[in-house]
């Protein structure tokens, strides 16, 4: 692979095009539960996307509510007022990252100027005291009559009777036309709005592609933007230089056109498969380039393929490759060892380290072995119309524990999950089965060892890697003392399974 490093010339952008020329850009945010998004993780996203380096008249940014709550609500109402501190604080000290939350995070207090310190901490104060109000409500689980009577939009909750059955809420907290919207420092604020599509039980709501469509027809009433940028609620702005980088692409006379969109693409398994589908618009080499998201998924029968029969063939005395000493062998040998050392060396070179290719390939294998295996799973059950897929939103909020572990490279796992139990058991098979085989052809059949090792050679080295990929589940299972570590419910069933499995090998 030749990479291709491509670089913006932003002073270029704002020569040929002032703030007025400028096009507008809109930015979706998508949050679908204040439980597991939390509010002020929420605001703190869109505060970031407000605070992008971009002329102010030409931003909008929608918040999309799909759970429908007025504590998200009350939430993006405290960011609209914060917002008059934040911008102009941002383009003072010329903020990086622009998420208050991540910015006071990880930057140390200023010293040098004791005027910029002082307004730093204001600053820092307003926001955390804000965050709390909202943490606090949020707690509380229903904003006070107080806060109630400060905006009318808190009334249309009064018509609201489930997250699942309501009208639309559309509130313009920050209407970007009005004069009067303004910043403490009397510049204009980007418009920003809340948006809690209708929804009704009968009707299927299609999670975030539905809330994308109806952020869409919103928009188009508002500021009808020509470029659009969709976040999650949880991905920050992490440079605030991002949509004039954008632009540049976009706006490029020569190649601009052929660029539709950037970032990543989820079409897993889908009926829309674009070498079935779409062929006569997309060129071949494209649709080639699309079908590795829909590889992804079948992926994982060949890995699970591997990391099963390779042992379980060693524990039946079957040989699956070429014996060691024969010449085809190398084939085997060639392209194992080529294909890591050119993956190592490609990571490397892009500036990973050793420790973080092996952390990579383990994830390679895990994901393959449960999330990527559940997916095929759930496929082949909807195809036979015994479930309906269904989206579970992942939880936002990791403790500190999490966090530091995470910062160490140290793998999480600390719940029950059906994915961690597939994980645990086929560690454990492969374990037991060394020591099975190793017990069984050395100790009790007293076999030769170079022998063995010559007719099952690959098989034992491939199950020996497996083992050692797996090092960190059988610390999570066996050593870990922390929150993260596998629970003891789950390395019992994975023991019990993987133990009739390799028994079931050997009998
Ligand atoms: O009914 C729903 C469900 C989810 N979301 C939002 O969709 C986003 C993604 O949901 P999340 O639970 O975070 O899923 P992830 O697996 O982390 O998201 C990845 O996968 C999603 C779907 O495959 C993509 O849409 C995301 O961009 C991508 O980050 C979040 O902002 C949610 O608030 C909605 O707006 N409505
Ligand atoms: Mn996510």
């Amino acid at each position: 692979m030749e990479p291709c490093f491509r670089y913006t010339f932003k002073d270029r952008l704002s020569s040929r095009y002032d703030d007025e020329a400028l096009p507008g850009v809109d930015i979706f945010v998508c949050t679908a539960d204040p439980r597991l998004e939390p509010p002020a993780m929420v605001i703190s996203t869109v505060l970031s996307l407000m605070a992008y380096d971009y002329p102010p008249q030409k931003l909008s940014v929608y918040l999309s509510d799909d759970g429908g709550s007025s504590l998200t609500f009350y939430a993006l109402l405290e960011a609209s007022r914060f917002a008059r501190l934040w911008l102009p604080f941002c383009r003072k000290l010329k903020v990086e990252p622009r998420s208050p939350e991540a910015y006071f995070q990880v930057t140390p207090e200023p010293v040098d100027d004791p005027a910029i310190a002082n307004e730093w901490l204001t600053i820092k104060k307003s926001y955390e005291d804000m965050k709390s109000r909202i943490e606090i409500i949020t707690r509380l689980g229903e904003v006070p009559t107080d806060i109630h009577k400060e905006h009318k939009g808190f009334d249309e909750w009064d018509l609201v009777s489930s997250r699942h059955d309501h009208q639309t809420i559309v509130q313009v907290l920050i209407d970007g036309r009005d004069p009067n919207a303004i910043d403490i420092e009397g510049k204009p604020l980007p418009t920003l709005v809340y948006l809690a599509r209708e929804k009704r039980p009968q009707f299927h709501h299609h999670f975030k592609a539905g809330a994308l469509n109806a952020l869409i027809r919103v928009s188009s009433k508002i500021s009808n933007a020509p470029f659009v940028l969709n976040v999650d609620c949880d991905m920050y702005s992490n440079n605030s230089n991002t949509i004039r980088d954008a632009l540049c692409f976009l706006l490029d006379e020569e190649n601009g056109h052929d660029i539709a969109y950037e970032g990543q693409l989820q079409i897993f398994l889908s009926k829309h498969c674009t070498l079935l589908n779409d062929r006569k618009n997309m060129p071949l080499k494209l649709q080639l380039s699309y079908c590795i998201y829909m590889l992804w998924a079948p992926s994982s029968i060949p890995t699970l393929y591997f990391v099963l029969v390779p042992s379980f063939c060693l524990l039946k005395d079957i040989s699956l490759f070429p014996k060691i000493s024969s010449i085809w062998g190398v084939p085997y040998l060639y392209v194992f060892f080529v294909h890591r050392v050119h993956s190592l060396v490609e990571f490397v070179w892009c500036g990973g380290t050793v420790r973080g290719w092996l952390n990579e390939q383990r994830m390679w294998m895990f994901k393959r072995t449960t999330s990527y295996f559940f997916a095929v799973l759930d496929y082949i059950l909807k195809l036979c119309q015994i479930s309906e897929s269904t989206f579970v939103i992942t939880r936002k909020v990791a403790d500190d524990n999490v966090n530091r572990r995470y910062e160490k490279d140290i793998m999480d796992f600390g719940i029950s999950s059906p994915m961690f139990t597939v994980l645990a058991t086929l560690a454990l098979f492969n374990v037991l089965c060394i020591i099975a085989v190793g017990t069984k052809k050395i100790v009790i059949d007293n076999d030769d060892v170079m022998k063995v090792f010559d007719i099952y050679g690959f098989q034992i080295v491939v199950c020996c890697l497996l083992v050692f990929i797996n090092l960190p589940v059988y610390q999570a299972m066996l050593f870990r003392k922390d929150s993260g570590k596998i629970p003891a419910s789950v390395t019992l069933v994975a023991f019990t399974l993987a133990f009739f499995a390799s028994a079931l090998a050997i009998y």
